[in-house]
């Protein structure tokens, strides 16, 4: 098999799917490497979003491939096998248990591998404990463990739900828009705990705040019309006329 497949923890090669005759992504390619942070930006539209239904078995692409781990092809996988192959994803919204603590938030995620069953007769083990503690402290929760996550706020709640993917210890990571609605204390921390997670996984990150994927300062894949209009480090990337005409300078 191609080198660049088998060296790649997600590789794109040639990915169209079409909606009634509207071409969403068009021959889109791109490759995270393992430990990579890659930030995705681009315009409405773009295909960001149908990108990561693709990568997660949401939706199937026409043509083209993508490959998990070396020699997984997603296209011939369902929702349930690729969460279960290490491909977490966090939308938009923040969806964490309201009434329940942060605690067990991370506590019921952790569980969520083993089953309904499983759960109900399973006390945590000193790993399991140990394990919950370093996540809280990953995602800035530990003062907070026994607060509702109710009464978290936006940004606390979108690093909780992070915290409950790390409990499922993904390979890969997809983040749509962490930072929307985040006060820019928060904006600058995710940044920084993002980077923390990406020295152990691979993280995808999809934004359209500037300041944040300038302050990630890693490789950045602009997105246009399905396909990918420019890559490389965030000044090659925003100085590129292309860019510019299409996101940038709108
Ligand atoms: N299930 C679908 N049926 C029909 N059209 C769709 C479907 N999903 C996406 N599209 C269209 O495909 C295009 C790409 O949409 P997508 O949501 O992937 O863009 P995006 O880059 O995520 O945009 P945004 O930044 O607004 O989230 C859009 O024109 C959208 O209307």
């Amino acid at each position: 098999m191609d080198q660049k497949i088998t060296n790649s923890l997600l590789y794109l090669d040639g990915v169209s799917v079409s909606f009634d005759g509207f071409k969403a992504l068009n021959s889109l390619s791109f490759v995270v490497a393992p430990g990579e942070l890659r930030a995705i930006i681009g315009p409405n539209g773009a295909g960001k979003t149908t990108m990561m239904d693709i990568i997660t078995g949401k939706t199937r692409p026409d043509t083209g491939t993508v490959y998990f781990d070396g020699q997984i092809d997603l296209t011939k996988k369902d929702e349930a096998d690729i969460a279960q192959l290490g491909i977490g994803r966090k939308f938009q919204k923040p969806t964490v248990f309201e009434s329940h603590t942060v605690w067990d938030n991370i506590e019921l995620a952790l569980n969520r591998k083993r089953g309904v069953f499983a759960t109900l007769f399973y006390t945590l083990t000193p790993a399991d404990k140990a394990r919950i503690e370093e996540i809280l402290e990953t995602v800035r929760m530990t003062a907070r463990k026994d607060h509702l996550a109710g009464s978290l706020s936006h940004g606390q709640k979108q690093w909780l739900e992070i915290g409950m993917l790390l409990a499922q210890e993904p390979k890969l990571l997809l983040v749509d828009e962490p930072v929307a609605g985040m006060t820019d204390a928060e904006t600058s921390e995710t940044a920084i705990l993002l980077k923390e997670i990406a020295k152990t996984r691979s993280v995808v990150v999809v934004e359209h705040d500037m300041g944040f994927i300038r302050d990630l300062g890693v490789k950045v894949t602009c997105l246009a019309e399905g396909s990918v209009l420019a890559e490389g480090s965030i000044d090659f990337v925003s100085n590129d006329p292309k860019v510019i005409e299409n996101y940038l300078g709108r």
